[in-house]
């Protein structure tokens, strides 16, 4: 069988070793680049435990990235933002196809970055180009011809798989939607603050950066999408004091005239061919065992009967944020790129990091 060869650039980082793992077992992918800075010249085999014909292969300097990576078809970028918006037009121009995890790429408005990325950015044709790989609300067809994907951030990916079904049927009413979510730690990678540090964070619950997320126009530009109009919303993060796992809590009210039963529906006959979403009886079924370590989003919803605030809607979503939220993914977006199985090598799945 053909192997496609695939290159991981920041494969030391959280998402860059949970897609290591992916990309080791995948039957398709020869892995053929891994680069990192911190792990420069060890093998994957004594940093990670990979077995077989893989275990020698090396880490890689970052300043050979560029240079590397054109043995490669297809290239991870599981680095900050700051560092793909750097590498992309290299590696487009060496024709090398993309799948960028961090956010460079994900958001049409360029006026956004400063704001929320904190940079101007530097490449606002490859804004236009890059195709936002969310493959259960993108088209699985612009996801399979792009040379570049924005891969969709965490909570993000949570948040528009909650209410998207819903929103595209029009049962939502306008300007009612507010998020509450919760993150582990692996959420903030690797690279650590004092803020995350475990005697910080254990036993604690916050929020963190209300009304400035930098997911926040990511979810509103998808949802945007989705609807076909623009979509009002608030939305507040949480640290959580576990690893992994992200659960969202959406609220909003149905639209005048929409019913329970057109709620459930809608978002039962959104997701029943994606072999990734499951949506459950209830939303109290809807937790984070249920999905870490694999590349599930479960999800449920439930309109209020006691009469307390008659037409309320609560969805409920969780994934693995390095998983669902980022290397698998990825994974799931490489695998529509070759056009391969969608589920390939993500059918089962452990939790590998941390
Ligand atoms: N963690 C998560 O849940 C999610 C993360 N993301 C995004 O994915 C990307 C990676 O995240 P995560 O794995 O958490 O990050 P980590 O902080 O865990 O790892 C960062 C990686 O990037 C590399 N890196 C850092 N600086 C540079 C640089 N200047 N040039 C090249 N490489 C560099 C590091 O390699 P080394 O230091 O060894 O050279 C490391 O491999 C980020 O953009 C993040 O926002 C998206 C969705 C979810
Ligand atoms: C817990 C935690 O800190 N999580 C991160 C989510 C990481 C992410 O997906 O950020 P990008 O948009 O840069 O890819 C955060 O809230 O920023």
């Amino acid at each position: 069988m053909h192997k496609a060869a695939i290159g991981i650039i920041g494969a030391s980082g959280y998402s860059g070793v949970e897609a290591t793992h992916l990309l080791a077992a995948h039957e398709r992918v020869e892995l053929r680049l891994v680069t990192s800075d911190r792990w420069k010249g060890e093998t994957v085999g004594r940093r990670l435990g990979v077995m077989g014909p893989l275990a020698g292969l090396r880490y890689e300097p970052q300043e050979r990235s560029l240079e590397l990576a054109r043995g490669c078809e297809v290239v991870l970028l599981a680095t900050p933002a700051e560092t793909s918006l750097e590498l992309v037009p290299g590696l487009l121009a060496a024709g090398v196809r993309v799948i960028d995890l961090s956010g460079a790429f994900r958001l049409r408005d360029t006026a956004a970055y400063p704001t929320f990325y904190n940079f101007t950015h530097a490449a606002p044709a490859l804004l236009e180009e890059a195709v936002y790989g969310l493959p259960e609300l993108s088209s699985r067809e612009r996801i399979a011809q792009a040379r570049l994907v924005a891969n969709p951030g965490c909570y993000a990916t949570a948040c528009a798989l909650s209410v998207a079904p819903l929103l595209r049927a029009g049962l939502l009413e306008p300007g009612s939607l507010i998020f509450d979510a919760a993150s582990g730690t692996t959420g903030a990678g690797r690279k650590g603050s004092e803020d995350l540090s475990f005697s910080e964070v254990d036993e604690d619950f916050r929020a963190y950066r209300v009304l400035r997320h930098q997911h926040t126009p990511e979810i509103a530009q998808t949802l945007a999408g989705v609807a076909g109009r623009s979509v009002p919303l608030t939305f507040t993060a949480h640290l959580l004091p576990l690893k992994r796992g992200i659960l969202v809590t959406a609220y909003s009210r149905l639209a005048p005239g929409a019913t329970a039963a057109q709620a459930q529906a809608a978002l039962r006959d959104a997701y029943a061919s994606s072999p990734f979403i499951t949506v459950e009886s209830s939303p109290d079924a809807v937790s984070l065992k249920g999905v870490v370590g694999t590349n599930r989003c479960t999800v449920a919803l439930a309109v209020d009967t006691t009469g307390h605030d008659p037409g309320r809607v609560v969805v409920t979503a969780a994934i693995d944020n390095l998983v669902k939220g980022a290397a698998g993914q990825a994974v799931q977006n490489l695998n529509l790129m070759k056009g391969w199985e969608e589920t390939s090598c993500l059918s089962t799945l452990r939790s590998f990091t941390p």
